[in-house]
């Protein structure tokens, strides 16, 4: 189980940001900005049990990306706590990063390595060898659909067998959570499905899956819990039924509206809009 408490992350403003800073004016001041920091996330709070599925929404700039990566320990946070099973992730960094899978828009693969030898070296840097590494390798590639292409270089793949095959190198050490960020973001119908039925598999495992979206159809058909932050402060922590009565009762796109703050996403609005439309 990986339980997060209050977590908070500034960031110290460099000069170049100092500068533009003082050109705006006093209105256009983002309420988590001050004279010397931008505090992205201000206090998120969340938990997710082994084979739940946890959607994290919110508008463009909410402070997903900050959250997950601490969460990944790629980022210590300026506040807060982050546990899995009882151990304080920020404690002990280094030994809780086998535990974690974390996949970001910056995870990339070896270009002219094999998709299979990409997660062989991967699966080697886990300390996995062998018959066991063959046999893990082959489940995640039937999950991921990955075998018709697994002996093609990274650089000839698609976007979408790209991402899944960094999904792959993600997993191959058996986290026991796992944590992705935007994992379907520019990808084709059916890459989209083959990924979020991957998801989907985790569902009554041993495995907290936590992964952030803008497709709210996605929400709908896998995940068990919704929290949504804005303005890097958690908003609704709750399973998927209680996040749609906060709206009409009807979509989750009216909840989402009910929850964030409206001056401060009208783009992230249009956006859900058009994917009400093209995932209805
Ligand atoms: N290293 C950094 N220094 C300063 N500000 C940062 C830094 N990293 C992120 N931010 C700011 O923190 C805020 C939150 O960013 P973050 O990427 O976490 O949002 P997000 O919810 O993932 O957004 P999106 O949905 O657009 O991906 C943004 O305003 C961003 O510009």
């Amino acid at each position: 189980m990986i339980e997060v408490q209050n977590l908070a992350k500034s960031f110290r403003y460099d000069k170049v940001a100092l500068k533009e800073r003082k050109k705006k004016s006093r209105q256009n001041i983002d309420p988590r900005e001050d004279n010397r920091h931008f505090h992205a996330v201000r206090d998120v709070t969340f938990k997710c049990e082994p084979g739940k599925v946890l959607g994290l929404l919110g508008p463009n700039g909410a402070g997903k990306t900050t959250t997950l990566r601490m969460l990944s320990t790629a980022l210590s946070p300026t506040k807060g706590s982050i546990f899995i099973d009882g151990t304080n992730v920020i404690d002990s960094p280094l030994t809780m990063r086998k535990q974690i899978g974390f996949l970001s828009g910056k995870t990339s693969l070896y270009r002219r390595l094999t998709v299979k030898e990409n997660v062989a070296y991967f699966g080697k840097l886990h300390g996995l060898s062998g018959k066991a590494l063959e046999q893990k390798i082959d489940k995640v590639f039937d999950l991921l659909d990955i075998h018709s292409f697994a002996n093609k270089k990274a650089e000839d793949l698609s976007t979408g067998m790209q991402q899944r095959a960094n999904i792959a190198r993600t997993v191959i050490h058996d986290p026991k959570v796992l944590v992705l960020d935007e994992p379907t973001t520019g990808l084709d119908v059916i890459s989209a499905k083959t990924i979020v039925d991957f998801i989907e598999s985790y569902r009554g495992s041993n495995v907290s899956v936590i992964f952030s979206t803008h497709h709210l159809h996605e929400v709908e058909s896998v995940c068990d819990q919704v929290t949504l932050i804005d303005k890097g402060v958690t908003q609704f922590n709750g399973d998927v039924a209680d996040f749609r009565a906060i709206g009409n009762g009807n979509d989750l796109y009216s909840s989402f509206l009910a929850l964030v703050d409206e001056s401060s996403s009208q783009s992230e609005q249009s956006d859900i809009k058009q994917q009400a439309f093209v995932g209805a």
